[in-house]
C-alpha cells in the first residue's frame, strides 16, 4: 500500500479523509502544519494531502517548504474555500492536484489515483510511437535502448549497433545522427557488404586522378564527404582484414590519404557502425581485428528481434497497414484472429519482412478487413504456439506459464495501444510491477 500523509488543523476533517482514503492507502493525519512538514521530509511519504486553511501555517506555505527542500512526491490541495485563483496559485507553487470540496470518496481516490499514475510516468521513459525519427516500439528492452541511443548522440562516442537483419538498426543511426550536434552536417551511409573490397578502399577514403584505370579525376571518399557529420558503416563484419587495418588507423589517428595520393586528409566524421553479425565470434575465429572491435565497441547498442518484442509486431503492423493505405480508399484493418497469428510468427526477417509482407497484403487484399485467410501459408503454419501447446498437449509447466504471460502482456499492450500507464490499468497493475513484468515476459523466449 502507499503511504499518504494528510495535514489539516481540524480533527474532525482529518478523520473524515483518513476514513475517505483507507480504502487504498496506509493514512498517517497531522494536524499541525509545521509538524507535518518535519514528517514529510522525514518519512517521505509516496503521497502528500494538504488543505488550504490552516491557522498556524497555510497551505501554500506548506507546499512551499516542502518543494524548497527537495521533496519529488506529488502534493495534492483540498479546500472547500479560496477563489478561482486559488487551483492556480497551488498548481504554480508545484501541487499536483486541486480538489475543492465537498468531494465523494470514489472521486477522491479516482483523482489521487490519477495523480499517482502521471508520478509513475514521468519517471518512465514514455512509449515512442511514430515520433518524428519514425521508431514505432513500446517494447521495455528497445525504450531503454533508445534513451541511452539519445544520450550517446550528444557525445563524439563511437557506437557499435548490433542485431539481426531488419530490427532497424539504421534507422536508429539515422536517429543518433538527427539528434546529434551534427544533424545539420551529412550522414552519409556505406554498406561494406555492397561493395567489391577491392574497389572499399576509394569509396571510403577517395582517390587522386590517374590513381588507377579509371580513375579520370580525383573522388572524395565518404570520410571526407561525411565531415563534421556521421559516416555510418553497415555490415562493418563483411570488411575484409586488409581494409580493417586500414580502417584501424583513421580510427587510432583520425587521418589517411586518398587512394594514389600522398596528402595527408584528416576526418571529422563521427562513426556509428552496424553488423547482424556476432562480432565477438568473429574476433575469436581471427576474421575480426580485436583491436579495431574494441575502438568501434564504446557504445553498444543490441536491437532485439522482433520475435521478442511481440506488443511491437501489433503496432507496426498497424502503422505499416496506415502507411500503405492506398490514398482515397477507407483504411483497412487487420483481425484479430490474424493478429494473434502474426503475434505468434518468428519472423526472421525482423521488421523488414513485416513491413513488406503488410504492403502487400495492403495492395492484394480487396476486403476491408484482414483475416487470417490471407495471410500466407508459412506464416499460419509457424504460428501454432499457444499455452497449451497444439491439441491441449501439456508442456511443462514453466514454459507455459511464460507463453502466457508473453501474449497476456502482449495483449494488454496492444489493447491499450502502446500506451505502458493504460496497459497497467488493463492488468491491474501499477505502471512500475507491470514495467518489470512485461520486460521479463520477452526476456524469456
Ligand atoms: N521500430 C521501428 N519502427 C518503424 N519502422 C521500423 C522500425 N524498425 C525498423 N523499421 C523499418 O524496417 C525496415 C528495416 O529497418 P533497417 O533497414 O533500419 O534495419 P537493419 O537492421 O539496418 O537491417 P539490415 O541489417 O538488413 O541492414 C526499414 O524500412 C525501417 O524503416
Amino acid at each position: 500500500m502507499l503511504n499518504v500523509i494528510v495535514i489539516d488543523d481540524q480533527p474532525p476533517l482529518l478523520s473524515e479523509i483518513r476514513s475517505m482514503l483507507k480504502r487504498e492507502y496506509s493514512v498517517t493525519t497531522c494536524s499541525s502544519p509545521l509538524r507535518g512538514v518535519r514528517m514529510i521530509r522525514k518519512s517521505e511519504p509516496d503521497l502528500v494531502v494538504v488543505t488550504l486553511v490552516m491557522k498556524e501555517m497555510d497551505g501554500f506555505e506548506v507546499i512551499r517548504r516542502l518543494k524548497s527542500s527537495g521533496c519529488q512526491m506529488p502534493i495534492v490541495m483540498i479546500s472547500a474555500y479560496g477563489d478561482a485563483s486559488t487551483p492556480a496559485e497551488a498548481t504554480r507553487l508545484g501541487a499536483s492536484d486541486y480538489i475543492s470540496r465537498p468531494i465523494l470518496a470514489d472521486e477522491l481516490l479516482a483523482r489521487l489515483r490519477r495523480v499517482m499514475e502521471r508520478q509513475m510516468a514521468n519517471a518512465m521513459p514514455a512509449p515512442i510511437h511514430s515520433l518524428q525519427d519514425g521508431i514505432c516500439t513500446a517494447d521495455p528492452e528497445m525504450l531503454s535502448l533508445l534513451e541511452l541511443a539519445h544520450i550517446a548522440a550528444n557525445t563524439d562516442s563511437r557506437i557499435l549497433i548490433l542485431g539481426e537483419t531488419g530490427t532497424g538498426k539504421e534507422l536508429i543511426a539515422q536517429t543518433i545522427h538527427r539528434y546529434s550536434g551534427r544533424s545539420t552536417q551529412p550522414f552519409i551511409e556505406v554498406n561494406c557488404a555492397a561493395i567489391q573490397p577491392n574497389l572499399l578502399e576509394s569509396e571510403l577514403f577517395g582517390h587522386e586522378k590517374g590513381s588507377f584505370t579509371g580513375a579520370e579525376g580525383m573522388r572524395k571518399g565518404k570520410f571526407e564527404q561525411a565531415s563534421g557529420g556521421t559516416l555510418f558503416l553497415d555490415e562493418i563484419g563483411e570488411m575484409s582484414l586488409e581494409m580493417q587495418s586500414k580502417m584501424l588507423r583513421v580510427l587510432q589517428n583520425g587521418d589517411y590519404t586518398r587512394v594514389g595520393g600522398d596528402q595527408r586528409q584528416v576526418s571529422t566524421a563521427r562513426i556509428v557502425a552496424a553488423t547482424n553479425q556476432d562480432l565477438r565470434a568473429l574476433v575469436n575465429d581471427g576474421l575480426f581485428r580485436a583491436d579495431l572491435y574494441f575502438r568501434l565497441n564504446v557504445v553498444t547498442l543490441t536491437l532485439p528481434p522482433l520475435r521478442r518484442r511481440p506488443c511491437d509486431i501489433l503496432l507496426l503492423a498497424n502503422l505499416f497497414l496506415t502507411r500503405f493505405n492506398q490514398p482515397g480508399n477507407p483504411p483497412k484493418r487487420i483481425s484479430e484472429a490474424a493478429l494473434r497469428v502474426l503475434a505468434g510468427y518468428p519472423w526472421p526477417g525482423n521488421v523488414r519482412e513485416l513491413e513488406h509482407l503488410i504492403e502487400r497484403l495492403s495492395i492484394l487484399v480487396s476486403k476491408q478487413v484482414i483475416d487470417v485467410e490471407a495471410l500466407p501459408d508459412y506464416v499460419r503454419d509457424t504460428a501454432t504456439r499457444t499455452p497449451l501447446g497444439e491439441l491441449g498437449e501439456i508442456i511443462p509447466y514453466q514454459q507455459a506459464r511464460a507463453e502466457f504471460e508473453r501474449q497476456y502482456f502482449t495483449q494488454a499492450v496492444y489493447q491499450a495501444q502502446g500506451n505502458l500507464s493504460q496497459a497497467a490499468r488493463i492488468a491491474g497493475m501499477d505502471r512500475s510491477q507491470f514495467y518489470r513484468m512485461h520486460k521479463r515476459s520477452t526476456e524469456s523466449e
